[in-house]
């Protein structure tokens, strides 16, 4: 049996987003777009990153795969800190956040998958840490954790909080039509003022300059999570919320350590 290779243009368009082109004109114009996207409201979308057979496909493997994800429904907090046993009204840290999803691990992507293709191509590294404005950036090292599909089913969702890396990219495969919308406030907090009571206010819905981020299939999304406070809004109804989550670090050969991926994987690798 003979099977064709995917190759990279097979899962990206490089037609509209020159990748593997970043010295040409319109590389160098893609690359200028995302840092001044980025600068502007913290995040970057490339609206038909993937191809919609690529699209396709990773839908079809994530609902093949959904038996083998790992489900994790936890409260936290905005921080991802302890919360307070002696609750204050005015303490954002004391508001309990609900998060619940399936994982499929980076070891159950397949040979084949676009996803593989995409994540493991040197042209995306490259490009998205020139786009991020990295000085150092590589793949994540980690069997389980380096890239993952994610899956949102009726009632699934991320509640409000900052994330601990400096950067996430993301991928749309397949959106809902009810909720499971991705809302967040650009630099609530910095690093030098946590601001409380902007955190608060928007905690109780009350804070203005709330944006919710378009997310068509194919969708590459790159976000500065630490200081911009966001959510997925709960999935309603019966079809699915399902992404790809790409990671990446500033130092070559990064992995979770066990407790972390016992915790979000359900097993260590
Ligand atoms: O699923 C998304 O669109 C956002 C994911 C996110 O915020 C996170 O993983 O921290
Ligand atoms: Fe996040």
């Amino acid at each position: 049996m003979t099977t064709t290779k995917v190759t990279l243009g097979d899962v990206i368009d490089l037609e509209r987003y020159p990748i593997d082109q970043l010295n040409s004109r319109k590389g160098r114009a893609l690359i200028d777009f995302c840092h001044a996207s980025l600068a502007f409201e913290g995040a970057c979308q490339l609206a038909g990153f993937f191809r919609p057979e690529a699209v396709d496909r990773l839908v079809a493997e994530a609902q093949e795969k959904q038996s083998a994800a790992y489900r994790t429904d936890d409260t936290h907090n905005v921080y991802f800190e302890q919360v307070p046993s002696e609750s204050a009204a005015d303490n954002p840290a004391a508001v309990l956040q609900h998060s619940s999803k399936l994982t499929i691990a980076w070891d159950l992507v397949g040979e084949d998958s676009p996803l593989r293709v995409a994540y493991e191509s040197d042209e995306l590294t490259t490009f998205l840490g020139q786009a991020l404005g990295m000085e150092t950036f590589y793949r994540y090292a980690d069997p389980l954790g380096a890239a993952s599909l994610m899956i949102f089913n009726e009632g699934d969702e991320l509640g409000w909080h900052f994330d601990r890396s400096p950067f996430a990219v993301t991928v749309m495969l397949h959106p809902v039509v009810f909720g499971g919308e991705y809302q967040y406030f650009h630099n609530l907090r910095t690093a030098d003022n946590q601001n409380s009571s902007g955190v608060l206010a928007a905690l109780r819905g009350e804070q203005p300059g709330r944006i919710t981020l378009a997310g068509e299939p194919g969708a590459l999304t790159m976000f500065r999570g630490q200081h911009s406070l966001h959510r997925v809004t709960p999935v309603e109804g019966a079809e699915p919320r399902i992404n790809a989550v790409l990671s990446y670090s500033e130092r070559p050969g990064d992995k979770l350590n066990a407790l972390t991926q016992q915790l979000f994987y359900g097993r260590t690798a």
